[in-house]
């Protein structure tokens, strides 16, 4: 989605989305989500519980992350990046529309939602059936509003739901313009499945609408802060990691031209019902240099969000796809400790969510930082370590050491396989000690 260039890096709070309860628009939605893995351990517990669960977890760090093969090089140019509809959009060489295969669409479909047959871009909508679709742009029907105008749900006429994004009538910001056609050029050219899906645009008068994939369960920076109720799992976490991972790569390798997202944050990663990730907003996004020529970077006047922003594109104003994994480091902090990336209400030195966790996992205090809504269990603190490890990497200083971004996504792969066997194996021992002291009880 689109916003105001103005806002560049000193922006607003991400948490102000003034999001509402999709049910409130009359239109039936479901997002039945029950965790009862959430229970919270009082603090003097998790201190008494840490020097355990280090122990246990350490033995697993031993294999933190896995070497860079030619084996997982090539597992990564899997089907996992390319276009979700099973359709190659297009990739580094420019091949495209190969049908192949069918959809993953078994953990992200939802059975309201018949555009997901819609080519990109090929919605072609009359302002009179935005109105309908809106009820006159109802505020009812206003789901947020961002930096360039306001977002609402809509119905179109075949039942449809999508998210209409209508411009702000500031005719003096050309710089709006700018950020709209850039936005649709660059919506029109992506398609994957962790990729909010672009249905079409409409410039009328001075109206300027685009209409998008409707992504019904809220942003990640929401479910983090509980705004919807329970809190996300680690496994969940998890998912969402590789789903974004997976959008950026596909950004970074499989279009026709690589696309620097620019503005990589909790806010831009819409949730469906099923809590995979859907990554917003690309109205900051940028070509990447044309590696073929020789260049590294491209120059440009510092866009995205303050705590999120590589600090070597600060200081050079050069941007490349690092940039995005710098930004995708602090979202991976931000996944495991559940704080933003700026937090003034502490003290000075837990202000820079990053700096402060960082400096913990180098003490070997990881176990501390962990989201106080996530259980003490050795599998989440083995994914929490490991995942630190990487946040590590990607706020790498020097961009040339920062990982891919598709090396992101294989080494959370890596985390996720050994979070799922742990955590099988704490339930394990823990059904068996229960039964055992069932049995004590008979
Ligand atoms: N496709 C969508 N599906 C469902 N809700 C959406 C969709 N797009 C946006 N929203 C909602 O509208 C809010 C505003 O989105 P928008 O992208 O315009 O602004 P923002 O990203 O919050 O702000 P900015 O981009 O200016 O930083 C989002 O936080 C989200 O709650």
């Amino acid at each position: 989605m689109m916003k105001s260039p103005t806002t560049d890096y000193a922006r607003r709070n991400p948490s102000s989305g003034a999001r509402s309860t999709p049910d409130r628009y009359g239109y039936s939605q479901s997002s039945a989500y029950s965790d009862s893995s959430t229970e919270r351990k009082s603090n003097s517990g998790r201190n008494a519980a840490t020097l355990a669960v280090r122990s246990v977890a350490g033995a697993f760090i031993a294999c933190f992350t896995p070497p860079e093969t030619e084996k997982s090089k090539n597992q990564l140019d899997s089907e996992e990046f390319k276009s979700s509809s099973g359709s190659v959009i297009s990739n580094a060489s420019g091949a495209s529309s190969d049908r192949k295969r069918g959809s993953h669409r078994g953990i992200y479909g939802n059975s309201y939602n018949s555009t997901q047959g819609k080519e990109a871009g090929s919605l072609h909508l009359t302002m009179e059936e935005i109105y309908d679709a809106t009820r006159n742009f109802s505020p009812s029907l206003k789901i947020g509003q961002g930096g360039f105008g306001t977002v609402y749900k809509g119905r179109l006429r075949d039942g449809t739901f999508v998210a209409i994004k209508r411009a702000k009538k500031n005719v003096y910001e050309k710089h709006l313009g700018v950020e709209f056609q850039s936005e649709i050029q660059t919506l029109s050219r992506v398609e994957h499945l962790n990729l909010v899906k672009f249905y079409g645009y409409l410039e009328h008068e001075n109206e300027r609408i685009v209409i998008v994939e409707y992504v019904p369960n809220g942003t990640l920076r929401e479910h983090l802060d509980c705004i919807h109720g329970n809190s996300l799992d680690l496994a969940a976490r998890l998912d969402i990691a590789i789903d974004v991972a997976h959008a950026v790569t596909y950004l970074h390798m499989y279009t026709d031209h690589p696309i620097i997202h620019r503005d990589i944050k909790s806010s831009n990663i819409l949730l469906t019902e099923n809590f995979r990730a859907k990554v917003a907003d690309f109205g900051f996004a940028r070509s990447a240099p044309d590696s073929d020529s020789g260049a590294t970077h491209v120059s440009t006047q510092v866009k995205g969000t303050a705590g999120y922003l590589d600090p070597e594109y600060l200081r050079t104003y050069q941007l490349t796809e690092k940039s995005d994994v710098y930004s995708f480091g602090v979202l991976l902090v931000e996944l495991v400790t559940g704080r933003r990336p700026i937090e003034p209400r502490f003290q000075l030195s837990e202000r820079i969510t990053t700096r402060w966790a960082m400096k913990k996992f180098v003490d070997g205090e990881a176990i501390s930082i962990l989201d106080p809504k996530l259980q003490l269990t050795a599998a989440n603190n083995l994914a929490l370590e490991k995942t630190l490890e990487l946040a590590l990497q990607c706020l790498a200083p020097r961009r040339q050491e920062r990982p891919s971004m598709k090396r992101c996504a294989e080494i959370l792969w890596t985390i996720r396989k050994d979070y799922r066997e742990l955590a099988a194996s704490d339930f394990r021992s823990f059904s068996s000690s229960s039964q055992r002291s069932a049995s004590i009880k008979v």
